[in-house]
Parts: C-alpha cells; structure tokens; sequence
C-alpha cells in the first residue's frame, strides 16, 4: 500500500468555532509532507487529530487503511509523534530515558534501542546526561523515542523550532532518510518556508482551516507560468516591442533586463522579433520564484477571493 495516511473531510469544531473545514489530503510511504501555514491557521489541531490527541467532528483519518475513530489502538500503532515537546529526564543519560520509554511500548528489545541510537546519529553521546545535549541532539533523542516502536509514519508539529541553522539541517537530513530508506511518510508542520522547501516532497497550505493548496515542491514553486529575465542594450524599447503585441502583458523593468511571464515555447520567436527590432539579447534567464513568494501569493490571492 503506498497511501499511508487519508485524512477525509475532516472537520473540527470547537466551542462552535470551525477550527478545521472540510480538509482532505494523503500522504504516501517514502514521502516528506509539509504543513505550511500562518500562526492560527489550525496545523496543531489537525496534527493533534492524527496522533489522537483531540477527536474529529466530522470525517475521518485512515492510517494504514486503519480508522482513527473505529479501530484506534491498530491505526495508532503505526505512528510515531512529536508533537509537544517530548518528555525526558534530564539527569539521565540519553540512553537511560530511551529505555525508560522502552519500558512502556511492548516488545524494544535493547539491540533495537541501540540501532535507534545510531539511525538518529546519536551513539557518541548516548552515555551523556541529557543535560549536556543541545537542542539539536535533544530533538534527535526525541526523534529516537518515537521510532523505537518501528512506526510506518512519523508526525512532527514544528519539529525544527528554536534550532539554529546546523540543528536544522541535522534534523531535515535525518527526515529525509528515513522517508527514503525506511519507506516511511513523514509529515511535518511549520511556518518557516524556507526549511519546507528543503525539506519536502510536498506541501499541503492551510489557512483559516482550510487546505487551500497541496502541490509537489517543484510545481508550487514554479506555479503554472514562468517569469524570465531578459537581458537587452534597450529594456524601454523591448517593452514597447512587447506591448505592441500584446498590451495587456506584464511586463517589469530592472536596470538592463525585461522581465515577463512566458511559455518555453515562446522564447525562439521572442528572440526573433528583438533580432530583427535591432534589440540586443545578451541572456535569458529563468527566474524561479522562491516558496515564500508563492506563499504569499496564493494566501493573498484566497484572502482576496474570501472577502470579495
Ligand atoms: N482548545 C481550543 N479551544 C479554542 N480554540 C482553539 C483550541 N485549539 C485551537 N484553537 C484555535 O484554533 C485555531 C487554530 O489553532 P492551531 O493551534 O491549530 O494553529 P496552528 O496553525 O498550529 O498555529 P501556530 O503556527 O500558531 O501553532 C486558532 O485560532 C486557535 O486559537
């Protein structure tokens, strides 16, 4: 089964406050997804739906074909979370608080704590009082603590806050290998787009409870057109070229460059017309937005669209 996870119309209420509206989306084994939105826009209320925090209003959430509502112990069984912070002892060793939570799941044997241990890049320090550790290694044993039961899935709520830009790139590394050569689906939350864009296979936008937008990462990023720069000796005169053809055409002008949204297969006769206007063409570039900029984009444009 490459589905690990469906969240069907899922709706939560609370106090008589939709919190989540109607938000369906699936996650596949070998896949990081990315739960991107604003402060308030309802990512903890849906992550804490799936590991069986708080229950759903309406809807359902499949894990393994295994129904959050109908058959909790099985679908629970196949995920592995952080979603508050984790719980550990800090005047014990790392090693010492993984057997501790061994303890309480059935059947971790010692060998598997010990290939936990190194599948999170934590053997040196393992004997060290948890104290000693810094966020980043902190975040590995919590990391740690929630495979040791061989989950299919692995929820994270911010998993990289507070990290500084090496704990970052420890945790996504880490992230993305276990998707990779475990098969499993990680799903992670955040508002930080840069992380997410580095992170993730795809990502699903929610805002005032709504999923607005679940896109591959590459796809997102480029949205449907493709903005190029064109490099000219005569940006005004290009332009007025442009325009003549088309009036309505976006166009943007920077120091020596054109800047439009364009089909690949229009630049050869664009390339032609300037040639033959006398315009000389010294590059033309892609210009690949950035996710933060789609971001804003597309959250603007639905904000735009409700109010209207
Ligand atoms: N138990 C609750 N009672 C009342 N309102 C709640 C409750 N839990 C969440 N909310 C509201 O639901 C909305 C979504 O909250 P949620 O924590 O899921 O957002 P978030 O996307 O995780 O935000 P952040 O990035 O700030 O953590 C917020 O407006 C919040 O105030």
């Amino acid at each position: 089964m490459d589905t690990l996870v469906e969240i069907q119309d899922v709706t939560k209420v609370i106090k008589g406050r939709t919190i989540i509206n109607s938000v369906s989306f699936e996650v596949k084994k070998g896949e990081v997804f990315g739960f991107l939105g604003p402060n308030g826009a309802g990512k903890t209320t849906t992550i804490r739906m799936m590991v069986g925090l708080i229950g759903i209003t309406s809807g359902d959430i499949k894990i393994l074909g295994s129904s959050i509502k109908t058959d909790f112990e099985k679908a629970i069984s196949h995920i592995g979370a952080i979603v508050e912070n984790p719980e550990m002892y800090k005047f014990l060793s790392g090693y010492q608080n993984l057997v501790h939570y061994a303890r309480m799941s059935r059947g971790v044997t010692k060998e598997k704590i010990e290939e936990t241990v190194e599948l999170v890049g934590l053997t040196d320090r393992i004997h060290d009082k948890v104290r000693t550790y810094s966020l980043g290694m902190r975040q590995r044993l919590g990391l740690a603590q929630c495979l040791l039961h061989d989950p299919k899935i692995l929820i994270l709520d911010e998993p990289t806050n507070g990290l500084d830009p090496a704990g970052i790139r420890e945790i996504r590394d880490h992230l993305r290998m276990l998707a990779r050569e475990r098969d499993m689906a990680v799903i992670v939350s955040s508002h930080l787009l840069s992380e997410m864009e580095m992170m993730c296979d795809r990502i699903g936008i929610i805002q005032n409870g709504k999923l607005i937008d679940v896109q591959h990462i590459s796809d997102f990023v480029q949205g449907e057109e493709k903005i190029y720069e064109i490099e000219v000796d005569h940006p005004e005169k290009a332009s007025s070229l442009l325009k003549g053809a088309q009036p309505d055409i976006p166009i943007q002008l920077t120091g020596n460059s054109v800047l439009l949204p364009l089909v690949r297969d229009d630049i050869p006769n664009l390339i032609k017309n300037f040639v033959q206007a006398d315009i000389k063409i010294f590059a033309v570039r892609e210009v690949t937005k950035t996710l933060e900029e789609r971001f804003l984009e597309v959250t603007e444009y639905k904000e735009d669209a409700g109010n209207a």
